[in-house]
């Protein structure tokens, strides 16, 4: 267990990557660039002998943040520090010494293998680049480190391709452990492996950490792989940390609606979530133009609806879903997309009740919203929009339906000593209609 009251031994403070998405000199030269920010002002601390999960749908960073923390990526602000060594700031020859302390395992064991090189090299080849050990040494170096990771000596001859999957990872295992690292990255060492092969790694490598004293950063896109090896959790949602605390802490209310999600779509039998899956709208937006406030405010289940209304949560999570969809959409065919395509209506004659009950329909909405003022905002939009007035009608619904989340983001507020949720469920300054605290939100 680690000890998270002294200093971390690895630390990302203000953490930043933002691709730049030009493809050639002539769109650098015009201009036509954006940002992709992958990681956007992370902070998060590695404590000695832990294992620091780091979770997040496809998309939302990890392994950015993994190679950045390594500066197999550059970062494009922020530092990063291993044992109050600001990395950020070292020359490349500074640099190469600090990587024999901190290592990084791939996700993928079929590719980050040299099918040209024997196992005996791939594993020998950092104990040549450090210049750690040669001739007999090395050899013997090359077999110890076969047999730690629980294959033979007699396998360093053999080729990556001769390997399952499994074993792969364990000889990119034994190939970061071959300089004697303190850290280790660990970016989804399983997710490629069938699930009782998992197990195996995972217990492999609690076992290595045992032995040797690893501190790993260990990524998956998945809370249940974590549960068992991590310490301490940090989510991740488009470039930025949700919630970060113990595991335990995340693994209990309060959650961060975010968190909630992905625990509730952990598989049977875990007893750790007994209430139903909650499934998301959509998929990860785009981190080039990430949505503005708390950025999983466009498919929280929990977003918060303007004091002046009251109607049920998922009503409202379906008008923001309804709203969404205009921002994004020139015509009703886009509008209407799912139900258009069962009902095959004609849209360009289309009468405006038809609208009205296909839109609703569209959106699991009721004929009649349950507040008021709601409706009418409602009822105006499908009026300009029978009118294919679209800018009108976005505008009526952007006006109307505006949740406290969208307007700024949120910080990460301590709920505990160690538990941090950056929602605006938390925050004292914002009163949702539901209640503030912890518990109540999560168990509604
Ligand atoms: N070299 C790159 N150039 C531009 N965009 C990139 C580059 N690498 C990653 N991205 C984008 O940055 C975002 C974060 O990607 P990243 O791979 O770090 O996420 P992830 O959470 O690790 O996802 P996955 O589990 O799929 O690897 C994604 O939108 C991705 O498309």
């Amino acid at each position: 267990m680690s000890d998270t009251t002294g200093e971390p031994i690895l630390e990302a403070r203000g953490l930043k990557k933002y691709y730049d998405t030009a493809s050639g000199f002539m769109d650098s030269m015009l201009g036509r660039s954006s940002k992709v920010k992958a990681v956007d002002d992370v902070d998060i601390e590695l404590y000695e002998g832990e294992t620091l999960g780091v979770v997040g749908e496809s998309g939302c960073g990890k392994t950015t943040l993994g190679r950045t923390m390594l500066r197999l990526i550059e970062p494009t602000d922020g530092s990063v520090y291993y044992k109050g060594q600001d990395l950020t700031e070292l020359s490349s020859s500074d640099l190469r010494d600090v990587r024999t302390d901190i290592q990084y395992i791939f996700q993928d064991p079929f590719s980050s293998l040299n099918p040209r090189m024997t196992v005996g090299d791939i594993i020998g080849e950092p104990l040549d680049i450090h210049g750690i050990a040669e001739g007999q040494e090395r050899d013997e170096r090359i077999y110890e480190l076969l047999e730690t990771v629980g294959l033979n000596a007699s396998h360093s001859h053999r080729y990556p391709h001769e390997f399952s999957g499994g074993q792969r990872q364990r000889i990119g295992i034994a190939r970061a452990l071959a300089v004697d690292p303190e850290v280790i990255i660990c970016d989804e060492p399983v997710s490629a492996l069938d699930v009782s092969v998992q197990a195996q790694i995972l217990n492999l490598l609690e076992d290595l950490q045992e032995e040797f004293g690893l501190s790993y950063i260990f990524i998956a896109h998945d809370l249940s792989v974590v549960e068992h090896i991590s310490d301490r959790i940090a989510v991740m949602y488009l470039g930025e940390i949700a919630e970060t605390g113990t595991t335990d802490e995340v693994f209990e209310p309060p959650y961060h609606p975010y968190a909630e999600a992905l625990l509730s779509a952990i598989p049977e039998p875990d007893p750790l979530w007994d209430g139903e899956q909650i499934y998301l709208s959509g998929t990860v937006p785009s981190p080039i133009d990430p949505p503005s406030g708390c950025r999983f405010h466009t498919r929280c289940p929990r977003v918060i609806q303007p004091e002046e209304y009251d109607m049920p949560q998922e009503e409202w999570r379906h008008l923001m879903d309804f709203k969404q969809r205009l921002h994004a959409s020139d015509d009703l065919e886009s509008v209407t997309e799912t139900v258009d395509a069962d009902d095959q209506v004609d849209l360009n004659t289309v009468a405006r009740d038809t609208l009205d009950e296909l839109i609703r329909r569209e959106f699991d909405l009721p004929m009649q919203l349950s507040d008021l003022q709601a409706e009418q905002i409602f009822s105006q939009a499908i009026d300009r929009l029978a009118e294919e007035n679209f800018d009108d009608a976005r505008a009526l619904v952007a006006n109307g339906y505006q949740s406290p989340c969208e307007q700024r983001n949120p910080e990460l507020l301590s709920t505990g000593t160690t538990h941090k949720i950056s929602c605006h469920l938390y925050d004292d300054d914002i009163t949702p209609a539901t209640s503030t605290t912890g518990d109540a939100v999560a168990d509604d």
